[in-house]
């Protein structure tokens, strides 16, 4: 990482988009998934990527660098959320999104007014420069710890991801004063352990959250499985939210 040189991005080889552009529809193609996209969504997702590899020359943005399986593992990933996201909506939060993932490829394809918050200033300059390169209005990057952010943004989301992010318990203590009333929290995970799910139905409880809602997914080329799990709020919490900065991770309520 050459944290003293300044971020910037150069132009995109066009030859190199369209070859992946394709790439990738064949891969959603095969796969049988049911997005609704259009090439330019795609194309969109497409340069958001690539103009992430060429930032993560500067700053340390991702280690997943090498194709295809960069489209599967960053984008196709992050697509996955829209099995479960509301048909309309009118302002979702990405928590710590680092690159924009999955915040950015859901902002193209499904609209609505995005926040994608991070505590790492870089990072939240780098996703600015994309946002506006690739002319995404609806993209309002933050820089905030969570935990302070929910201070100043109670009950104001309809919908909340994460990717990567921190284990269920802490993910739905990170995202409860965020939602309103009816708002959905999804998540992605690989193969969630006994455990943590357990833990997250005690949480559940607690925040005022509906049962799970979940769908499962093979990536192609064999890159592994996702669950995608959604958690809707029905109530009010029982606990006064957010607790003080970094409580949800050292001492999470379940
Ligand atoms: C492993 S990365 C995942 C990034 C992205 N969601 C993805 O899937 O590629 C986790 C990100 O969350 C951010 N993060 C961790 N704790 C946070 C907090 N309390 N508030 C805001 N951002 C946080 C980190 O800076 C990091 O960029």
């Amino acid at each position: 990482m050459n944290e003293r040189q300044p971020l910037s991005l150069s132009e995109l080889d066009q030859k190199q988009v369209d070859d992946y552009t394709q790439m990738l529809l064949s891969l959603i193609q095969n796969g049988s998934y049911e997005f609704d996209l259009e090439y330019e969504d795609v194309q969109s997702c497409v340069k958001h990527l690539l103009y992430v590899l060429q930032l993560n020359k500067i700053i340390n943005l991702t280690r997943i660098t090498q194709f295809p399986d960069a489209l599967v593992l960053h984008i196709l990933d992050s697509l996955l959320f829209i099995s479960l996201m509301p048909d309309t909506f009118s302002f979702a939060l990405d928590m710590g999104t680092g690159p924009g993932f999955p915040g950015i490829p859901l902002a193209r394809a499904k609209g609505g007014t995005w926040t994608l918050l991070d505590s790492v200033k870089k990072k939240v300059f780098a996703i600015s420069l994309v946002c506006n390169e690739l002319e995404l209005q609806n993209c309002v990057p933050v820089h905030a710890r969570l935990e302070d952010f929910a201070r100043q943004q109670k009950a104001q989301f309809d919908v909340v991801t994460a990717r990567a992010l921190a284990p269920l318990p802490v993910l739905l203590e990170y995202a409860r004063p965020f939602l309103k009333i009816g708002g959905k929290l999804i998540v992605s995970k690989g193969i969630p352990e006994q455990d943590e799910l357990e833990s997250a139905y005690k949480v559940v409880q607690v925040l005022g959250f509906s049962s799970v809602y979940s769908k499962e997914f093979n990536l192609p080329l064999g890159l592994g499985h996702r669950t995608l799990l959604s958690f809707k709020v029905i109530d009010d919490s029982s606990v006064s939210l957010p607790r003080i900065t970094g409580l949800a991770r050292k001492k999470p309520l379940a």
